[in-house]
């Protein structure tokens, strides 16, 4: 079975570089605080590049693409070295471009009819975007016991304070956020906070 990226760490880190050479310390920071998936949100020029690089040179890193909205992006990162593909929500088309690129992903939903229409085509993982403004924890709480074979990622307004609340959740396998990359730190390259962020993230649970 493949590798998925909900079952490594209780957060996956969701990622904005500016610059290719931060995203190898970036990632290595993360890593290193115990967070090896690492979604690179292709929002920026530099992510294809961070993705190439980070999966050729940080040992240990899980490293996927964030923010897929086409089926071209869905191919580049591909190419790129994305081991996993994430959107913030989806159509036909894309989900077709994503199943072709053969890598696990997490499709983006926020209704049911969503989460149905994904789980009559065999999704069984999913992100759960935007989190906080489309429901929150009592929102995915709701559908666990209708739908209790389908485990989310919710992402989108989480703090290390909700986490936890999500990540006690029976069909809430982790979270995604960027709480630990913040601004400042990523603009100095301040790789030991960022690490320590992510050490705090990783310990969590619900
Ligand atoms: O890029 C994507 O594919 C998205 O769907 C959006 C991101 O998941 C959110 O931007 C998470 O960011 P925070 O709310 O800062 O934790």
């Amino acid at each position: 079975m493949s590798t998925s990226a909900l079952d490594l760490a209780p957060v996956i880190p969701v990622v904005i570089v500016d610059d290719v050479e931060s995203a190898v310390p970036l990632a290595r920071a993360l890593v290193a605080g115990g967070l090896p998936a690492v979604e690179v949100t292709l929002r920026t020029p530099a992510a294809l590049g961070a993705i190439e690089r980070i999966a050729a040179e940080v040992e240990g890193a899980f490293v996927g693409a964030g923010t897929v909205l086409t089926p071209d992006q869905a191919k580049a990162a591909a190419e790129a070295g994305a081991r996993f593909l994430v959107t913030p929500g989806c159509t036909e088309t894309l989900y077709g471009a994503l199943v072709d690129t053969g890598l696990s992903f997490l499709p983006g939903t926020s209704t049911v009819s969503e989460v149905l229409r994904l789980r009559e085509l065999g999704v069984r993982e999913m992100k759960f975007f935007p989190a906080e403004a489309a429901g929150g924890a009592p929102y995915l709480k709701s559908l666990a016991s209708p739908v209790p074979d389908v485990r989310f990622c919710p992402t989108g307004g989480i703090t290390p304070a909700s986490a936890p609340t999500y990540l006690a959740l029976p069909n809430v396998a982790c979270v995604g956020g960027s709480w630990m990359l913040p601004a400042d730190a990523v603009a100095s390259r301040d790789w030991s906070r960022v690490e320590q962020l992510a050490r705090e993230a990783s310990g969590l649970r619900g």
